[in-house]
């Protein structure tokens, strides 16, 4: 019926329309123009898939193809033909400007329903037409959670193959947090896993409720799957919101097989989740996995060396996209909880207002990715200073002046903001963090995964003050300083609200670079304080900032740097040296300053 074209990975349906003209010549009957006549003849025509029909029907003109039709779930014909599979049908509805776009009554387009059908010369036909592979249908499924729930694994070749689907895209989250990985591994799809996992799918991302893809292959007992993920090392013993790892789903339910195979890869007997609930009690009485699971607690037992100084699972108590555990095996000191964990920044005076007003917002106009000169808000920051999630190389991450000032865009710019190059910081941060002791520098946060240079990886957030007001607060550890050349002075304190920035420690060798950010107003005097990786850093790195040199002319009385590094510059041997030559200089600190003595 129709010959193909290979681009790229893709085989593109062609279209024949000789072969349509040959159809069309070949129908003799006369046609009604009353135009509820003729879309029952273009449904009829279309369900018995005459082509010819379909062509003649629509050339009169007189009949509306983006029509609804309620007896079919409120889709249009273009639901009808995906359904059926025939793409010529589909070429011409579209050549006759029917939206490709339409969602049904059930939350799903065209392309969803070809998807579900397994109808995937016109999966191929539609998303080569322009099908919007970000469009969100029910639950906030994209087309390719639609193929992952499915099982066509041809689906998603095509889908993810597409020039249409941007870096990240293998990776967007429903409603419920669940990625098309998670559906996957959920619904035992190994082929469709294991391709996602080769296509840069994150086996670490967390949903609504902090699970894994592994808490759900371990949950419902999908061996393969759950071998699948341990191969590309995932967390065997990661727990979720209620503190239940997969060892725990998996005895629930009792799925033997999946019991050894996670015992095997000594996932830990011991862990206890939210009820108090080891695996062990977690499981059937007397089910298949019971006896198994108490011979290895008892093996478990006699192992004393299993401290591991784990204080809290999530700081954040369930506020980040992903968990951050607390752990101290240097002294007794407790979880700090002197502060309330907060993701955004807050006021606590009326002192100042931060103009929010429309007309003092910038927005762009660009359509879809903002990635030309021309963006609005890129031209604000001089240029768009992003590209694939990530600042570009000419971004000056090393030198001692001011870096350049973003302005992401906003809710006011026309751009996709699924697609849009120019927002990072306004999307929340995918890294894994945890809050570690140390044995001279109090608490330290450590990355879990590799980040790579120039990537996101957290924002200062805290209590905005005016200069007056901090200068009034007796404890001056936390404070960021926002460092407004024109006007009145502002600075963020962490001290009583913050999330687990607050905890990042100096560094005279850091890896983490301060970036001024706008996003949801334009009021200079108010940046957003976004840590930009400095270069790659290791999984397992302690994160540090420099707080610059005033910090340490006041700070010098009471401690003296710690960091270790080879070029540490504040160490009791050196700060004397680096102090005592540039003190009379008055040197300009980049972006933090710490102005009050600590008491
Ligand atoms: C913003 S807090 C960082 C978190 C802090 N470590 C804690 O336990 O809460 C800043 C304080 O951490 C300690 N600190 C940070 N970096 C340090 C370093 N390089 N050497 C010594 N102490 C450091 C100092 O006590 C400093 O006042």
């Amino acid at each position: 019926m129709t010959s193909k074209e290979k681009k790229g990975n893709q085989i593109i349906p062609i279209i024949d329309l000789k072969e349509i003209e040959n159809l069309k010549s070949r129908i003799h009957e006369e046609i009604d123009c009353d135009e509820t006549k003729l879309l029952i003849s273009l449904i009829k025509a279309l369900a018995n898939n005459d082509v010819g029909k379909v062509a003649i029907i629509l050339e009169k003109g007189s009949c509306n193809a983006n029509r609804r039709l309620p007896e079919y779930c409120n889709g249009t014909l273009l639901h009808l033909a995906a359904s059926t599979g025939n793409v010529q049908i589909a070429y011409l509805l579209i050549l006759n400007q029917i939206d490709i776009n339409v969602l049904n009554s059930a939350q799903n387009s065209a392309l969803m329903v070809a998807i579900k059908a397994e109808k995937n010369e016109m999966i191929q036909y539609l998303v080569h037409a322009g099908a919007d592979l970000t469009l969100k249908g029910i639950d906030g499924m994209t087309c390719l959670h639609v193929a992952a729930e499915y099982g066509n694994l041809e689906a998603c070749k095509v889908i993810l193959d597409s020039s249409f689907a941007h870096k990240n895209f293998v990776n967007l989250q429903d409603d419920n947090g669940w990625t098309p990985l998670a559906w996957a591994c959920d619904y035992n799809f190994f082929d469709i896993a294991k391709y996602f996992i080769s296509n840069g799918a994150d086996i670490n991302i967390r949903d609504v409720q902090h699970n894994v893809p592994l808490h759900w292959a371990a949950f419902k007992g999908n061996t393969q799957v759950v071998e699948l993920l341990l191969s590309f090392n995932a967390d065997i013993n990661v727990q979720n919101v209620h503190g239940d790892t997969p060892l725990h789903l998996s005895a629930r339910d009792d799925h033997y097989n999946c019991v050894i195979m996670l015992l095997s890869r000594k996932a830990d007997v011991s862990t206890i989740n939210s009820d108090n609930s080891t695996a062990l009690n977690s499981s059937v009485a007397n089910g298949l996995c019971f006896s198994t699971l108490k011979l290895a607690t008892e093996l478990n037992l006699k192992d004393k060396s299993k401290a591991t100084g784990l204080l809290s699972s999530d700081i954040s108590r369930g506020r980040e996209l992903n968990p951050i555990p607390c752990y101290n095996n240097v002294d007794n000191e407790k979880e700090p909880n002197e502060y309330t964990y907060i993701t955004k920044n807050c006021q606590s005076s009326n002192s100042f207002q931060i103009d929010t007003k429309l007309p003092t917002i910038k927005s762009c106009t660009c359509v879809d990715i903002c990635k030309s000169t021309e963006c609005n808000c890129a031209k604000l920051s001089l240029k768009c200073w992003y590209n694939q999630g990530k600042l570009i190389p000419d971004f000056n991450l090393v030198g001692e002046e001011d870096s350049p000032t973003i302005f992401e865009c906003n809710d006011f710019c026309t751009c996709n903001a699924i697609l849009c190059n120019n927002r990072l910081v306004q999307k929340s941060s995918t890294e894994r963090f945890e809050l570690l002791r140390t044995t001279k520098k109090g608490w330290s946060v450590k990355t879990l995964s590799f980040i790579p240079m120039g990537n996101y990886v957290c924002e200062y957030i805290g209590e905005i003050l005016t200069d007056m007001e901090a200068d009034r607060r007796e404890d001056d550890a936390y404070l960021f300083d926002l460092d407004n050349k024109d006007t009145d002075s502002f600075c963020i304190d962490a001290k009583f609200y913050g999330n687990f920035s607050r905890f990042i420690n100096h560094s005279c060798e850091p890896n983490l670079h301060p970036v001024k950010v706008f996003v949801e107003h334009h009021d200079r005097r108010f940046p957003r304080i976004a840590l930009f990786a400095k270069n790659n850093i290791e999984a397992n790195q302690e994160l540090s900032f420099d707080y610059g040199e005033r910090f340490w002319q006041v700070k010098r009385k009471w401690f003296t740097c710690e960091c270790g590094t080879s070029s540490c510059k504040y160490s009791k041997d050196t700060i004397g040296a680096t102090l005592g030559l540039r003190g009379a200089r008055k040197k300009k600190c980049p972006v933090s300053k710490k102005r009050r003595k600590q008491k």
